[in-house]
């Protein structure tokens, strides 16, 4: 709701973020190599510290057939489906249900071997909004994920170190106009996916192996998640 004291910040945070996640990677200058290809999905990173820790930009795409960008966000940004796909979380604490858009959460991930366990807690927004640039191009759906604090869970108190993340995942769906006065079924529509993610681990950890750790365990994230949605959604009406 809008008289919320994070208002003020999801707004920004997610104008901010749908605009990174539509500017194209930009020639090779920007810097973003290309590190992971997976049929139509491409994920490109930059190699960056922040007080000498890894902070990589993460900018994924991808285009997957028979579902929307709806179904996509939904999928995302709803606590009750996430034990099914995010294989890396140990624990889901819903902090806040600010709105039925918006809620806090709580995660503790998996240790993932040499890093120590980690924790975040973050925002995190789902938003309908119209193509404003192109007017009759596809709306855009998206989920805004930002970390925050948290009064009763200060950083760094327990067993996990504090990791700090934003994230953006950016769908347009398109749809495959079918013979004039058939239905659209799922074989008339697709989803062009745009995962961008800047997580920083928090306490520190050998940039080699954080390198590591994001090159494996990236693709395969967007890979499950995706795979999830088409399943959960293949037998059910569109969401358009
Ligand atoms: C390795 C990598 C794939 C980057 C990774 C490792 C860890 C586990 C914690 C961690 C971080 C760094 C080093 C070791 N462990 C968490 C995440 C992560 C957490 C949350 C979200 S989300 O978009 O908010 C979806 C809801 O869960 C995305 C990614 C990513």
């Amino acid at each position: 709701s809008i008289s919320h004291r994070l208002w003020p910040e999801i707004e920004k945070v997610v104008h901010q973020q749908v605009a990174w996640a539509r500017l194209g990677l930009g020639d090779s200058g920007t810097g973003w190599q290309l590190f992971a290809e997976d049929g139509e999905m491409r994920m490109y990173r930059r190699e960056e510290e922040v007080d000498g820790m890894v902070v990589d930009p993460l900018k994924a795409v991808h285009i997957v057939k028979g579902i929307t960008g709806h179904e996509v966000c939904h999928y995302f940004f709803s606590p009750q489906y996430r034990y099914d796909w995010e294989t890396t979380l140990e624990q889901m604490t819903v902090l806040e249900t600010i709105a039925d858009d918006t809620c806090l959460f709580l995660q503790t991930h998996k240790r993932i071997w040499p890093a120590s366990q980690r924790d975040v807690i973050f925002w995190s927004h789902i938003r309908h909004l119209p193509n404003d640039q192109d007017r009759d191009g596809p709306d855009i759906w998206t989920v805004v994920n930002h970390s925050t604090e948290h009064k009763d869970y200060p950083a760094n108190s327990g067993k996990c170190v504090r990791i700090f993340l934003t994230v953006c995942l950016l769908c347009q769906t398109r749809v495959n106009p079918p013979k004039e006065g058939t239905p659209i079924t799922r074989d008339d529509i697709s989803c062009k996916i745009t995962y961008c993610s800047v997580v920083n681990p928090g306490g520190w950890a050998p940039a080699s192996v954080l390198r590591a750790l994001y090159k494996r365990e990236y693709p395969k994230f967007l890979k499950r998640f995706t795979s999830y949605v088409t399943n959960q959604t293949k037998d059910k009406p569109i969401m358009f």
